[in-house]
């Protein structure tokens, strides 16, 4: 037995409902390096508090920072956690979304504290806002591409059961857990979003793709699946949106 080196994240919570389960996030929330709410999500974080006894929800650790341009917070919750000591950061810039803005002052958070985490984990169901979806996907792209974050930070989007994040050209293997592997409807999905991706090779998958090329309107492969391998294999040649069911975190 060797001890795994200590996760370092940071949770950012987004506005939608919180499907997690309730010990699920608990844990999530309190084991995280950094805490951080984004507009409506400070809302969605005080309406699942409510969810918990009190006497649990009161020694909670209370969001490091709640950003955003504050069109969805209420002033009562902005006023609420101030009193508690959050840092508040407004950023009104009406060419980038929330969730974007968030990574930024994530990053100054980080640097300005000397605080490194290795992952950023956004939480919020992707519903509803089809723009909003596909906004945080961008969001995605930035981060890679406008190196919001420190380079060696990953950063996944956590919808309910569905963990997505994009994988850069080269090799990937992914560890599948078991729970996963064993359910019988584990799915997972190779997406390429907005350039072809001309050569995708894996393994550990129900139907593999062997150096054949992903683009919308020839072949996308959705409700792709597992074939009970500990691993998923991939090779690309350009970025690819992977997104798979992890274990159930809400009960169902
Ligand atoms: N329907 C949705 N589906 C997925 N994510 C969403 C949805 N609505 C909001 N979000 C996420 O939560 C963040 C904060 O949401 P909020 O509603 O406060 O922002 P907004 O002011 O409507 O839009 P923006 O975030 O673009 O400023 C968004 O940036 C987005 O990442
Ligand atoms: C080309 C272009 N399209 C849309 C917006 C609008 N917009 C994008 S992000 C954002 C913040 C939402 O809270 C807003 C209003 C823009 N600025 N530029």
């Amino acid at each position: 037995m060797h001890n795994k080196p200590s996760l370092r994240y940071a949770v950012l919570i987004l506005n939608r409902p919180i499907s997690q389960e309730e010990a699920f996030m608990k844990n999530f929330w309190e084991k995280a390096t950094l805490r951080i709410t984004v507009d409506g999500g400070a809302l969605r974080w005080d309406q699942f508090l409510t969810r918990l006894p009190e006497e649990i929800s009161n020694k909670m650790k209370i969001p490091d920072l709640i950003t955003g341009d504050f069109d969805s917070i209420t002033e009562e919750t902005l006023q609420k956690y101030k009193k508690k000591g959050c840092k508040v950061v407004h950023t009104p810039d009406q060419d980038y979304t929330d969730f974007t803005k968030a990574l930024k002052e994530l990053n100054n958070h980080c640097q300005e504290h000397t605080i490194e985490v290795d992952n950023v984990i956004a939480i919020g169901q992707a519903s509803g806002r089809l723009d909003q979806i596909l906004g945080n996907i961008q969001t995605l792209y930035l981060a890679e591409k406008q190196h919001l974050l420190h380079p060696e930070t990953k950063l996944y989007l956590m919808s309910g059961d569905s963990l997505s994040w994009l994988l850069e050209p080269g090799n990937h293997i992914i560890s599948i857990p078991e729970e996963t592997r064993k359910h019988n409807r584990a799915w997972c999905s190779l997406v390429p979003i907005g350039e072809t991706c001309h050569s995708v090779t894996t393994s550990g998958l129900m139907w593999n793709l062997d150096n054949q090329s992903l683009k919308f309107g020839e072949l996308v492969s959705t409700s792709n699946a597992f074939d009970g391998s500990d691993t998923v294999k991939i090779k690309c040649s350009h970025t690819i949106l992977w997104s798979m069911k992890v274990p159930s975190l809400t009960g169902e």
